[in-house]
Order: structure tokens, then sequence, then C-alpha cells
């Protein structure tokens, strides 16, 4: 599924449908269950930090009940509505580093509730560990510079930053 959402992005580009696989190969899926226990001071906990994902493509099914996933938009945060048996997609930092920076990796995060627990699904989708990702030629040209390094198993880098609170992404960029 994950190849359909890369072929719609590429064609939202007005690219060729395959350049975003092409750059990506067979990669892998990874699937998490997330599971949030309720907490009575949900104003002083997080489920989850605020991050950005590392992957290509988050693939969520959310919890059909309980709400708890926000998102960062100019500084605000929105809450994701929960829609039963809707699957979220989120663009991670790959694609934002494949599109130059166009597609933006959205910063999120989960909230804790004082009454209910939460669980969610998140299946991660990434590139090869020996694949390097960076910006598509197509997507580079003098208004828009390369913004972004390669990257090789970005997996990697982005635990080491994660665990500091720290978005692996900004090391990356030129
Ligand atoms: O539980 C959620 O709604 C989001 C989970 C998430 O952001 C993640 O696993 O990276
Ligand atoms: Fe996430």
């Amino acid at each position: 599924m994950f190849q359909v959402i890369l072929k719609a992005i590429a064609r939202t580009l007005t690219l060729e449908e395959n350049c975003f696989l092409n750059e990506h190969g067979e990669g892998a899926m990874t699937a998490r269950f997330n599971f949030y226990p309720s907490c009575p001071t949900p104003e002083r906990v997080f489920g989850l930090k605020p991050h950005g994902d590392g992957t290509t493509i988050t693939m969520l099914l959310q919890d059909k009940e309980v709400e708890g996933l926000q998102v960062l938009k100019d500084d605000n945060w929105f809450k994701v509505p929960v829609i039963p048996h809707a699957i979220f997609v989120n663009a991670g930092d790959l694609v934002e580093i494949m599109s130059n920076g166009i597609i933006k990796s959205a910063v999120h995060r989960v909230a804790t509730n004082s009454d209910r627990e939460r669980i969610s699904l998140a299946v991660f989708c990434l590139p090869n560990p020996d694949a390097e990702i960076g910006p598509l030629n197509e997507l580079i040209n003098a208004d828009r510079p390369q913004m972004y390094k390669k990257v090789k198993n970005y997996s990697e880098l982005f635990f080491q930053h994660y665990q500091l609170g720290q978005r692996p992404i900004n090391t990356v960029k030129l």
C-alpha cells in the first residue's frame, strides 16, 4: 500500500510516478502496537513526545473511540479526529528529504487521557538500510537548491536523536 501512496505523492508533484519508489527500493515494513494507559495527570504526561517519524510513510490505525494524536502546524497543536477504521497516513522524514522539503514530515505527539486507555497500530515503511536516500534531482533547481544531504540507514540516526529529544532531520539539512 505504501507504494500506492508514494506514487500518488509523485503524481501530485507532477513527477514520473515511480520516482520515489526507485530511490526507496522494496524496503521493509515494521509494525508497532502503542498502548497508552489512562493517566491521572494528562496535562503533565505525554503518551508519546513530539517527533517526526523517521520513515518514508507511516500508516496509523488509531483507537476507534479515544483520541490522543495531535499534529503541529504553525506553532499550534491540532487534534486528529477519531474516524473508526480510517487509516491515517503520515509522510515521514524520508519523504521530506526525497521531496527536497516540499512535502513536510509533520511533528506530532500523543496526549494521555485521565479516564480512558488508548491503543493504536502504526506501520512504518522504511527503505533498505543500504539505500542512499536524497532529494530527487527533478526537485533541485536554482530556486530550490538541494536542502538535505543524502542519508543511509536513517533509522539509526533517528533513534540516536530521538532519545535526546532532537529532530534528526535538522542534522542532515544543508
Ligand atoms: O498512537 C498514535 O496515535 C501515534 C503513534 C506514533 O506517532 C508513532 O508510533 O510514531
Ligand atoms: Fe509518530
